[in-house]
């Protein structure tokens, strides 16, 4: 589920510089290769630091990569833990070569390829992860963590084009903080943001993996609950809301807290209607809760 992924934690200004970093150690590497390549074609005298064993930990990228704390999240990336790894090796790969030519050896074709490869690769894994930052940065709402509105219709149609194949049924909730005007009236805007991050995660944390959480927008979020039938989509929604409005959040500083609500109005999409029709029928479900007293769970049963 989007929210508990790692690329959450980090802000958007977090992820230009990461993209940024991650720029320069390409060029700081493109400018080492050519040094290598000096010394290993010109004669040049090899860079002491090249040789030692710890010549990954002393290159700037390098010192950027093992320095403790940049972005903790980015340290769990399964991609940047590769780019690790085939850094290493291509430090080591290098030194290799160095000390061939400087034992006045031959350099193998193998062992060429064997550290020309790697780099590519360190390249090539270094661009899917700035790749992938660029996509959190774009699917993201940032003050919740959420998945944004522009992601929510290709992740819709997906779950549609997947009922299609699998038949199975999938549930999409609309949900709305109740009264959230009188939060922002009442502690200020800062404070409603807060609500709405802390709302958003408590409700994320209680959904299943495969679940996705989208700000529609303000203090409305669309929950997509696929391979779900309506019955069992109420039940969930109907726990979830009562353990929220049950839950006081604590607010920055640990001195106070605000207690809030949530309506959900809630809607089984079929492969024979439209996605926005589906959204339509669970906006309505909502409106009926609103209007039948707030916090609540309302289902919108087609044939009703
Ligand atoms: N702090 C904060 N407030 C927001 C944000 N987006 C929307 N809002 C506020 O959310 C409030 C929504 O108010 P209303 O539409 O009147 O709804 P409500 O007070 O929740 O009342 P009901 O929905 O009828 O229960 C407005 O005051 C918006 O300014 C945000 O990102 N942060």
């Amino acid at each position: 589920m989007k929210i508990t992924t790692d690329q959450q934690s980090s802000t958007p200004q977090d992820a230009m510089q990461i993209l940024r970093d991650l720029d320069t150690g390409i060029m700081n590497h493109m400018t080492w290769m050519k040094t290598l390549h000096r010394a290993l074609i010109c004669d040049e005298i090899p860079e002491p630091l090249d040789l030692s064993e710890e010549a990954h930990c002393h290159c700037k990228f390098g010192h950027w990569y093992y320095q403790g704390n940049n972005f903790p999240a980015l340290r769990e990336n399964s991609v940047f833990l590769k780019i690790g790894a085939l850094h290493k090796m291509m430090h080591d790969d290098a030194r290799t070569l160095l000390q061939a030519k400087s034992a006045g050896h031959e350099i193998g074709l193998a062992e060429y390829d064997k550290f020309m490869d790697g780099a590519i690769s360190f390249k090539w894994e270094v661009r899917c992860l700035q790749f992938e930052i660029v996509n959190s940065i774009c699917t993201t709402d940032y003050l919740t963590g959420a998945w944004n509105r522009q992601s929510m219709m290709s992740k819709l149609t997906a779950e549609m084009e997947r009922m299609t194949r699998s038949g199975q049924p999938c549930c999409i909730c609309m949900m709305d903080i109740d009264h959230f005007k009188e939060v922002n009236d009442n502690h200020g805007h800062s404070v409603g943001d807060q609500v709405l991050q802390t709302s958003v995660q408590f409700i994320a944390d209680r959904l299943r993996k495969y679940d996705s959480i989208f700000r529609y927008g303000g203090e409305e979020f669309l929950i997509c609950l696929p391979e779900t039938q309506l019955d069992e989509a109420e039940l969930i929604l109907n726990r979830i809301r009562t353990e929220l409005s049950e839950h006081a959040i604590l607010l920055q500083g640990g001195n106070s807290t605000v207690s809030i609500a949530a309506s959900f109005g809630v809607a089984i999409m079929t492969t024979e209607m439209s996605i926005q029709d589906a959204i339509n029928m669970a906006d309505h479900a909502l409106l009926c809760a609103k209007a039948t007293g707030r916090n609540r769970v309302c289902v919108w049963r087609i044939d009703d």
